[in-house]
């Protein structure tokens, strides 16, 4: 190396001593220098930790939701972090079947350590969700399991469910095909009862028929929950649930008439190629008839069928109960992100130094709040949104169990529209959170570039988006026209006062008269009732109402959202109006509160001035207030990160370290990079030398 380098170095190195005053001794690998190595064990966020206004602990409990959730995930997480066989940082590294081989074994070593600390089904979880590496298992547990839970009869749940949860059989959720998707009705697997054996034929008719996109089912599954047209008598009788063997349960060989395997790799590195997502096909395989999960719909040994009082929506029930992890899942994906960015954003400094003294932590720079605590915000919106979403489903499925399937139609619109908003906002959120943290962002030990393309996909998995906000536009839809005669009630009981909400417009004066929770609602309430009226009004204009619908659709979009972000803010105001003990655990999640909700009077403040809810005054008073809010999150910052209570090993991030130690750590990570473990590339000699040593004819180069 010349003397350029080494100055070179020399400067990084002064540039890294003036950043964090503690390194001693780093050696620098393959340049013959030794440099000062970090002290370990430093805490070099001390001093943010330090300007923390409220009880840590305390936040840590109002995050996890109680002291025993705490208690539960802090035990699995350390659990995960402290048995080296579940290390992840060669992940992104391995070639496809080496990643897949890794995940076998992990998912075996998570399961004989359930098996053998008897570990109850919510420690399983979150064992599973530390343990960080998408598996075959999310599908057993996650899909296979609950539909046979929801769609099964009684017997069909004895007999099924015991094999399933002793992981005797593995199963998977076979619903989407090379053609279809979105449109469940669309499906073209066939399904064709066979009166003469007692059997239901399964045949894959075309090639837009082969399953495809199932998690598990590639090289896994020994079942499936297949989804397939019934055909009885030769007439169709719609899209129903059926358990199907697809490998031997000895050598796990494909069954006769069984097609099956991996769909091929996917986005990113490591990230969601640890899942054997799979193709299926199936030639006229013949199954017992007791294996139609039969609760909606039965077909008799005569070949009649029999409709139970359960709704036919019920066979979409699995995804009304998936959805709504999903949502809990983005709180944890989006706050995992924001810890990254908000511990590397008050560790690295740029411009500012006076007189050799230290330069500006990027985290005091107002532009990067503006994108860094809204982000934060929304983690913990979600995260509130979430834990009313549980209440809300567990509280459908005790009433689905008594037979009352009325709350049914709004579970499906909540979980599906804020499936959408949260999964979206998410997405959107980590690839800010890399833009947050700069160059170092985009190393692959930043952790942040795996978490975007692992979390990406939930746009699309269950329900893509835009599908899904249709859904709700339907819902709402139908809420408007009934207003006249049916009084709405739920998350649409604001439509009641929808001629109030359309009349009244905001009184804010000042930029403290933001500060009211009965303000912040009232603006979000009128914004989504007019979205939705005037949608309304605009569909009474078409004959057709469908023709009316498909025109109108981006705009209908627009009013799901509007509904949805309501949902979220007013869940995250009925929560402070809980009692959360602890110093200052309120206060500082009503300052979040705020920084949510007027975030997004900002960023849409087109609806709020077009709907003639607001003047343009009100919401340049709500952005003055928002930049007076970041000034009370920014001393919180470092403390509210940690109250997420996330191991180094779930953040799996070098920028996001607890003790925020990143340059020293970044330095020695390069040199694990196997390309370094040789001073001159392997290929110099067939493909540079060459090169160098070339003889040029044209004396012109
Ligand atoms: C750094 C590394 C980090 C590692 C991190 C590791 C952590 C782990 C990470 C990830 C693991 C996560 C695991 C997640 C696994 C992914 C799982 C994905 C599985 C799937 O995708 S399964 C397939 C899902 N498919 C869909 O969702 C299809 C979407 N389509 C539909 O839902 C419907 O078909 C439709 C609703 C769009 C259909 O519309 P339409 O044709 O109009 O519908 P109809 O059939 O006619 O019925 C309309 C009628 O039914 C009502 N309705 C619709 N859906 C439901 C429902 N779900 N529940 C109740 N009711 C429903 C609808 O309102 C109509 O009612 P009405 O007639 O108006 O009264
Ligand atoms: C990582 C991953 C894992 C998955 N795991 C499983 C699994 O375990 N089991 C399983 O069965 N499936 C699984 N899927 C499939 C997944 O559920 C579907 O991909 C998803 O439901 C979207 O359907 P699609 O692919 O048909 O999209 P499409 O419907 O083809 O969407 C394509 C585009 O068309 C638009 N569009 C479609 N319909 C409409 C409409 N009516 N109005 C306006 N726009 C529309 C969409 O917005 C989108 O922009 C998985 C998918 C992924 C990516």
């Amino acid at each position: 190396m010349g003397l350029s380098g080494i100055s070179l170095l020399t400067t990084t190195y002064s540039l890294i001593l003036q950043h964090q005053s503690l390194l001693l001794c780093l050696r620098a690998k393959g340049f013959g220098l030794d440099l000062k190595k970090d002290m370990e064990g430093v805490d070099y966020l001390s001093d943010e930790r330090k300007k923390a206004q409220f009880d840590v602990e305390a936040m840590k409990i109002a995050w996890a939701g109680s002291l025993e959730a705490f208690q539960l995930s802090d035990r699995m997480a350390k659990l995960v972090a402290n048995d080296p066989a579940f290390e992840k940082f060669t992940r992104p590294m391995l070639g496809r079947k080496e990643l897949i081989k890794n995940t076998l074994r992990k998912a075996a070593h998570g399961w004989k350590l359930i098996v053998d600390l008897r570990l109850t089904e919510e420690e399983a979880k979150w064992l599973r969700l530390y343990i960080d590496e998408p598996a075959y298992t999310d599908l057993h547990w996650g899909m296979f399991i609950p539909a046979i839970e929801g769609q099964g009869t009684e017997e069909q749940k004895k007999k099924w469910l015991p094999l399933a949860k002793k992981m005797q059989i593995i199963g998977c959720y076979a619903q989407t095909e090379l053609g279809h998707g979105s449109n469940v009705q669309g499906l073209e697997t066939t399904a064709t009862f066979d009166p003469q054996t007692d059997e239901f034929i399964m045949h894959s008719p075309t090639l837009t028929s082969s399953k495809w996109w199932p998690g598990g089912l590639g090289k896994a599954s020994t079942h499936a929950v297949v989804y397939a047209r019934l055909i009885v008598g030769g007439e169709f009788h719609g899209v129903h649930g059926f358990i199907v063997q697809l490998r031997s349960l000895d050598d796990h060989s494909p069954l006769p008439g069984v097609t099956v395997g991996d769909i091929g790799m996917k986005f990113g590195n490591g990230a969601y190629n640890t899942m054997d997502n799979g193709v299926l096909r199936f030639d006229h395989v013949r199954i017992p008839r007791d294996q139609m999960l039969m609760r909606v719909s039965q077909v008799t040994r005569e070949g009649k069928i029999m409709q139970s009082d359960v709704p036919r929506q019920l066979i979409y029930g699995t995804m009304v109960y998936v959805r709504q992890t999903i949502v809990a899942d983005a709180s944890k994906a989006l706050s995992r992100a924001v810890c990254i960015a908000t511990r590397y954003s008050a560790i690295r400094r740029q411009f500012g130094s006076r007189n050799g003294g230290p330069e500006t932590q990027v985290i005091d720079y107002k532009t990067q709040q503006s994108r860094l605590f809204p982000l934060l915000a929304s983690a913990y919106a979600f995260r509130f949104v979430g834990e009313w979403l549980k209440w809300l489903y567990t509280d459908v499925k005790e009433r689905l169990a008594a037979n009352d399937f009325s709350t049914l139609p709004e579970a499906h619109a909540c979980t599906a529209g804020l499936k959408s908003l949260t999964t979206s906002f998410t997405a959107d959120g980590i690839e800010e959170c890399r833009k947050l943290c700069g160059g170092h962002g985009y190393l692959v030990s930043s952790g942040l570039p795996e978490l975007f393309a692992v979390y990406i996909p939930a746009c699309t998995y269950e329900g893509d988006n835009v599908v899904l906000l249709l859904q709700v536009a339907r819902f709402l839809v139908k809420t408007v026209s009934e207003l006249g005669y049916k009084k709405p009630v739920g998350t649409t009981a604001y439509m009641g006062r929808v001629a109030s909400l359309m009349q009244n417009n905001c009184a804010v004066q000042t930029a403290e008269g933001w500060l009211n929770p009965g303000a912040v609602v009232e603006a979000f309430e009128s914004r989504a009732a007019r979205m939705a009226v005037r949608c309304g009004q605009q569909l009474a204009k078409y004959e057709n109402p469908e023709e009316g619908f498909a025109e109108l659709s981006a705009d209908l979009v627009e009013a799901s959202i509007a509904h949805c972000q309501l949902i979220v803010v007013s869940k995250f105001i009925e929560k402070l109006q809980q009692d959360i003990p602890g110093k200052g655990v309120k206060q500082t999640l009503e300052v979040l509160c705020y920084v949510y909700a007027l975030f997004l009077l900002h960023k849409h403040q087109g609806d709020f001035l077009a709907t003639g809810y607001l003047t343009p005054k009100q919401a340049s008073l709500a952005n003055d207030q928002l930049r007076t809010l970041y000034s009370k999150v920014r001393p919180n910052a470092i403390t509210l990160v940690d109250s997420f209570n996330y191991t180094d090993h779930y953040l799996g991030s070098i920028l996001g370290r607890y003790d925020g130690n990143v340059y020293p750590k970044l330095y020695e990570a390069a040199w694990k990079d196997p390309l370094n473990d040789s001073d001159v590339v392997d290929g110099f000699y067939e493909y540079v030398q060459p090169i160098l040593k070339q003889k040029l004819r044209t004396a012109k180069l």
